[in-house]
């Protein structure tokens, strides 16, 4: 089943507060959700993801599709039973990373051509065949599968691309069959050509998605010129069903999805910087492994009640990453990973309260934003 309740929109921005209801659980709106491209959040045991207070995790069909393969994770019962996580899972497509990390790849109306970026073998993923992967999964939300235009691109290449992607998404609509356990989202489209993001939320929209994502953004443009094509964006997009941007999770970003209508959004970037010891803290990014911290016994962020900041200080974990002890990955992944889902609790919390906006500015001048 799958049910969208928007419960309040804000008075003095579009930010809105909402729930999800999926088979595997509840989802409160706006949300963050860690990425789990090979079926884990690097670092993280589903108990920790739990304890930090993800809500859903996302994994992904191209990476799954290659290793280890959709046989052995139909034998294992789905995505759910394989990696032993029993609330939501959102897959992508295929889209993104067909043309994010192979190379030689041939778009033809039909599909995608394109070889492994692991043995260089020939693949070919069509929206039939990216349904069927993501039925096998057995993901609660499903993307269509689309085409994730390069930035920059010329208003005749996004045209061309935002069209067949339009194609792509009514054959998805039209193969998927799974209704009741899995719920299909379209992907709107256009670049940073707002004459092509309304005809793509338009026609998106005529087709009766359960819920739209805003793809093609988050690819390398100004934080400002993103802003503008999603404020425009969103204002096509039914209020009665979830808006997820794509790709975007720094507290900046976040905010700004979130002040211009956006209800969730995905990010590798907690998890990817943490692994290298860039910390997210109230004050700001620090990077843990720099000599000032050698004898700072305080927490990461004394403002932060995680299992990391309770437990240990700066100078130990400072320690594990420079003698590149695991443990410090670990460390810093639940430390920054609990720190965005705890600052979407406070955006939900501040949209209850008619506040957000003040609670915005709060965190950036703090933060050291603009
Ligand atoms: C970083 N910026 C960014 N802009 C994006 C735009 C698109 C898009 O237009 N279409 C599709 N299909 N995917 C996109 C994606 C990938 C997100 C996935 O990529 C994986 O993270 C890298 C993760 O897989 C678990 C996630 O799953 C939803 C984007 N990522
Ligand atoms: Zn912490």
């Amino acid at each position: 089943m799958f049910k969208f309740e928007l419960l309040k929109t804000a008075k003095d921005s579009k930010a809105r507060l909402g729930k999800i209801t999926t088979n595997h659980g509840e989802i409160e709106t706006p949300i963050f959700m860690p990425v789990g491209t090979r079926a884990t959040v690097k670092t993280m045991t589903p108990d920790e993801l739990k304890e930090i207070g993800s809500q859903i995790i996302l994994s992904n069909t191209y990476h799954l599709f290659l290793r280890p393969g959709t046989e052995i994770i139909e034998k294992a019962g789905g995505l759910h039973k394989f990696m032993n996580w029993d609330k939501p899972i959102l897959t992508d497509s295929g889209g993104f990373q067909v043309f994010s990390l192979s190379d030689n790849r041939k778009i033809t109306e039909e599909g995608v051509h394109f070889r492994s970026h692991i043995d260089g073998s020939k693949m070919f993923i069509s929206p039939e065949k990216s349904i069927d992967i993501q039925n096998i999964l057995g993901s609660d939300i499903i993307m269509a599968f689309d085409e994730c235009a390069p930035y920059p691109a010329s208003h005749e290449y996004i045209d061309n691309s935002m069209r067949r992607t339009l194609r792509w998404a009514e054959r998805c609509k039209e193969h998927h069959k799974n209704t009741d356990n899995q719920t299909l989202f379209g992907i709107i489209q256009g670049g940073m050509y707002k004459d092509l993001r309304e005809i793509s939320a338009r026609e998106m929209v005529d087709m009766d998605f359960k819920g739209y994502s805003i793809g093609g953004l988050s690819v390398g443009e100004p934080i400002d010129l993103m802003n503008d094509i999603l404020d425009f964006t969103t204002d096509f997009m039914p209020e009665s069903k979830p808006r997820y941007l794509m790709g975007v999770g720094s507290p900046d970003y976040l905010f700004e999805a979130v002040e211009r209508g956006v209800d969730m959004a995905d990010c590798v970037l907690p998890t990817r910087i943490a692994r290298n010891g860039t910390v997210l803290t109230h004050n700001g990014k620090i990077a843990i492994k720099n000599a000032l911290y050698k004898e700072d016994f305080s927490a990461l962020d004394k403002e932060c009640d995680c299992y990391t900041c309770r437990n240990f200080s700066k100078a130990y974990i400072r320690h594990l990453f420079n003698v590149d002890e695991i443990l410090g990955m670990r460390l810093a992944t639940i430390h920054n990973l609990y720190f965005l889902l705890d600052m979407m609790k406070n955006i939900r919390e501040s949209i209850r309260g008619d506040y957000f906006l003040e609670y915005k500015d709060d965190f950036y001048k703090k933060y050291g934003y603009k």
